[in-house]
């Protein structure tokens, strides 16, 4: 698909006047003994990182100066210099940080006006929801694809609590957008779950009670003392936003997200998410500019329609990409919903 993932980055660009602005043609020593690490905690100040993405080799860095107040997030691929080795009380400092690959942001909130990446490089967003208590909500659902679809994350929707309801009705509704989705239950092992996490870096999100923390234990049987080695984040009602990364057994990373309620969907543009519908990218083009694609009465010349009518897609994919759509809208549009749409 060509979608340009660092055009997502944009709106952390912000121009700082000032201190932050430092003519480019100072260049610093290229850091030619520099080592890659992943980012897999943050907490005031402080990154943890595994370097070469081994969570065996721990090592906490701070920026350096030279990156001024460059974001760096959990999942962030960075250089570190300095003291590399992980020895207790050395600390190594991030000198770059890659291009990512994948970002997922938070959204604004009274505290804090900015959206923010939150997760870097994630390949996956897991969305966590159990079927029943408490129920399956489809626009937490909904607004979870359109923060994946825009920030390049492949979602894969994981319904929880299948000892208490049956799959088949909420899946009805996702039939059209060719989704992964993995059933769990608490006891049975989640060895489809694990086989798809392997290896890749997961995103995990969820509502408080949809059973995060079971999957998570089981997935990672040490969950709880690492966070608590490795971080510390996640304690205290200041530190009230902030993602770990838990290394899998057989390879890969879990990102869980706690304290984060919802995602930045603002500064999502329609054609955002139409990009995670190939069949409907060409005929988007031809849409008057601005369009929304939403169809009529919102946007009454939208092209889309004529990739269904001539059976170049499914009736369900356009209805379902429409629903994305709303939802997106939804998050500018009706600012006055009650707080359970607001909050994904
Ligand atoms: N029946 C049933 N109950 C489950 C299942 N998974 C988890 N639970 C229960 O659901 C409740 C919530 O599970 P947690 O794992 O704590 O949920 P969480 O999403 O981490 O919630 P927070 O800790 O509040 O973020 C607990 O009482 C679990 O025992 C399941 O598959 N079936
Ligand atoms: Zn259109």
């Amino acid at each position: 698909m060509a979608r340009d993932w660092r055009k997502l980055d944009e709106s952390d660009v912000r121009v700082r006047p000032g201190k932050g602005t430092r003519p480019r043609s100072k260049r610093r020593p290229a850091h030619s003994d520099a080592v890659t690490a992943m980012v897999v905690g943050k907490d005031r100040g402080r990154w943890t990182c595994a370097v070469e993405a081994d969570p065996d080799r721990i090592v906490v860095a701070m920026r350096a100066r030279e990156l001024g107040r460059t974001p760096v997030v959990v999942g962030d691929i960075v250089d570190l210099v300095g003291d590399t080795t992980g020895a207790v009380d050395t600390l190594a400092r991030i000198v770059r940080v890659a291009d990512r690959t994948s970002v997922l942001r938070r959204t604004a909130d009274d505290t804090d006006p900015f959206e923010r990446v939150v997760v870097a490089n994630a390949a996956q967003l897991l969305i966590v929801c159990a079927l029943a208590d408490p129920p399956p909500r489809s626009g937490f659902i909904d607004r979870c694809l359109v923060a994946a679809y825009a920030g390049g994350l492949e979602p894969v929707l994981c319904l929880t609590k299948a000892d208490l309801a049956d799959p088949a009705p909420l899946l009805a509704g996702y039939a059209d957008l060719d989704l992964p989705v993995v059933v769990t239950r608490h006891d049975a092992d989640p060895a489809e779950l694990r086989e798809r996490l392997t290896d890749r870096v997961s995103a995990l999100v969820g509502h408080s009670g949809v059973g995060k923390s079971t999957l998570v234990n089981r997935l990672v049987p040490d969950a709880f003392r690492r966070t608590g080695e490795v971080s510390a984040v996640g304690k205290g009602k200041h530190t009230s936003v902030t993602a770990v990364a838990l290394p899998l057994p057989d390879g890969g990373w879990v990102v869980d997200t706690p304290g984060i309620r919802s995602f930045g969907l603002a500064h999502i543009e329609p054609d955002d998410i139409v990009a995670a519908f190939g069949e409907f990218v060409a005929a988007a083009e031809e849409c008057p500019p601005g369009c929304g694609h939403r169809g009529a009465p919102d946007d009454p010349d939208c092209y889309l329609d004529t990739v269904v009518e001539s059976g170049d897609a499914r009736p369900g994919r356009l209805a379902s990409l429409r629903r994305l759509l709303a939802s997106r809208a939804g998050a500018d549009d009706a600012p006055d919903r009650n707080s359970d749409d607001q909050t994904i």
